[in-house]
């Protein structure tokens, strides 16, 4: 049986997918990412149900309408986005404790389903340092930079009014991938 899932939320350029590359490679069969669904084609090689849930525009339309996707965003003409049944596909059929990397809309729309997770929330030790973090992987522009360090704060706030079951403070990587683990096994996964 897989675990309830787990849901990490944190600032972008906190270290969630430095931890979850870790997690993944010292435990390869016990957990898994839900598969996304878009609107936009496969690209040679794409597999449906693998890669992606490939829908048409009118099929995911009718599923925002219908309030299944946990989040869903438009990027260059496509639409993409992660369904409550995609997450349950993970436990029920996979059976694979799901981890959910999503931010704070995100996790509050999980908070309305019945998908009965356990929420992480990865802080940064301070903005300064983010924004150091943020520089260092090289990935942003100056915008996206004060985009990203903009809706850091808003996070930390919402962090602040209890939403999650646990805040570990990635200050040390070893320390925090340690505490990452004993949060991750609390409960059967
Ligand atoms: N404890 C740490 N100390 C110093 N640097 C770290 C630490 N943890 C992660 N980093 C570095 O910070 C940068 C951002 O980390 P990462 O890409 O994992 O963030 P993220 O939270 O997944 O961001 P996003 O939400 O944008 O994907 C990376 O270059 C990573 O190597």
């Amino acid at each position: 049986m897989a675990g309830r899932p787990i849901v990490i939320s944190g600032p972008s350029g906190t270290g969630k997918s430095t931890l979850l590359k870790r997690l993944m490679t010292e435990y390869p069969n016990t957990f898994g990412f839900s598969i996304s669904n878009t609107t936009r084609s496969p690209r040679p090689g794409e597999k449906d149900a693998i890669d992606y849930y490939f829908v048409t525009v009118e099929k995911f339309k009718n599923m925002i309408n219908n309030k299944e996707f946990i989040e869903w965003a438009q990027f260059s003409g496509n639409y993409y986005g992660t369904s409550i049944a995609a997450v349950k596909h993970v436990s029920e059929s996979l059976k694979r404790t799901c981890i959910l990397d999503i931010d704070m809309q995100g996790v509050k729309s999980v908070k309305k389903t019945d998908l009965n997770a356990r929420y992480l929330f990865l802080s940064p030790p301070s903005i300064e340092e983010l924004k150091k973090r943020l520089e260092g992987r090289g990935t942003e522009t100056p915008e996206s930079l004060a985009k990203r360090v903009g809706a850091a704060s808003a996070e930390m706030e919402y962090a602040k009014t209890g939403a999650h079951d646990k805040i570990i403070i990635n200050d040390d990587l070893e320390k925090t991938y340690k505490e990452f683990k004993e949060f991750i096994f609390s409960e059967p996964v």
